[in-house]
């Protein structure tokens, strides 16, 4: 099994209302993989399974051959973007992330300025995270996700609520954690989106995932 992360008849309900059943999916190393669905299909209850933040309820799952279910938590190396971040607004970028950091212990200064500066974020801008515009928060949400150089990401709408020029500067930023051989995956309400940047498109509905295209 060469899947970094893999899904075998996956199943998850709560109080008793069935969202995802029997979800099969193979993931290879290296590739994005983005997942279509109306709103409240499951797909972020999906991303939160592969996170390890909820566990199944039946079915096997592995992230790097290492099964995830009651008996483990969170997965090694997988960087996160669901829902925004509860960012401290008193704070600068720089001063949360170091912040969010700290929780794990695993980076220094660099590689948080280092985040920074690929999502285009200035480390010294003193202006503080509640006089952030919407897509400075996300970049730094991305920053946040990808800080500690993680080879996998979990990108739950990377573009929501973006401006054009904000919107592009994320799509680069994909582009080059793609070049750098990041596992990837990803929604978007936006078909086109996946479309350019995916090389596997599936479709949940009705807590079904099915293969879309490619
Ligand atoms: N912790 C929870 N407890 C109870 N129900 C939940 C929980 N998390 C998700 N759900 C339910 O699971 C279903 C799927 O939710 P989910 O957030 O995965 O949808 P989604 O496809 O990401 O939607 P959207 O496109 O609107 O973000 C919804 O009916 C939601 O109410």
């Amino acid at each position: 099994m060469s899947a970094i992360i893999y899904l075998d008849r996956v199943s998850k309900s709560f109080s008793g209302h069935r969202v995802l059943t029997d979800v099969c999916l193979a993931v290879e190393g290296g590739t994005t993989v983005g997942i279509v669905g109306a709103n409240g299909s499951g797909k972020s209850v999906l991303f939160k399974l592969v996170c390890g933040f909820v566990s199944p309820d039946g079915g096997r799952l592995t992230v790097r051959g290492k099964p995830l279910g009651k008996d483990r938590d969170f997965p090694e190396n997988v960087g996160v973007l669901i829902n925004e971040p509860g960012f401290i607004g008193l704070y600068t970028g720089l001063q949360n992330l170091r912040y969010l950091a700290g929780i794990r212990g695993v980076i220094g200064e660099q590689e948080i300025r280092t985040a920074m500066q690929k999502v285009g974020l200035d480390a010294e801008n003193p202006t503080k995270v509640e006089h952030y515009s919407q897509g400075m928060k996300q970049k730094l949400a991305i920053a946040q996700a990808i800080m500690e150089n993680q080879d996998i990401l979990i990108l739950d709408e990377p573009f929501n609520a973006l401006d054009y020029k904000t919107y592009n500067d994320i799509k680069e930023i994909i582009r080059i954690l793609q070049a750098e051989g990041k596992t990837i995956m990803m929604t978007s309400h936006n078909f086109e989106d996946l479309e350019t940047l995916c090389d596997k498109i599936y479709t949940l509905d009705e807590g079904r995932l099915n293969i879309l295209t490619k």
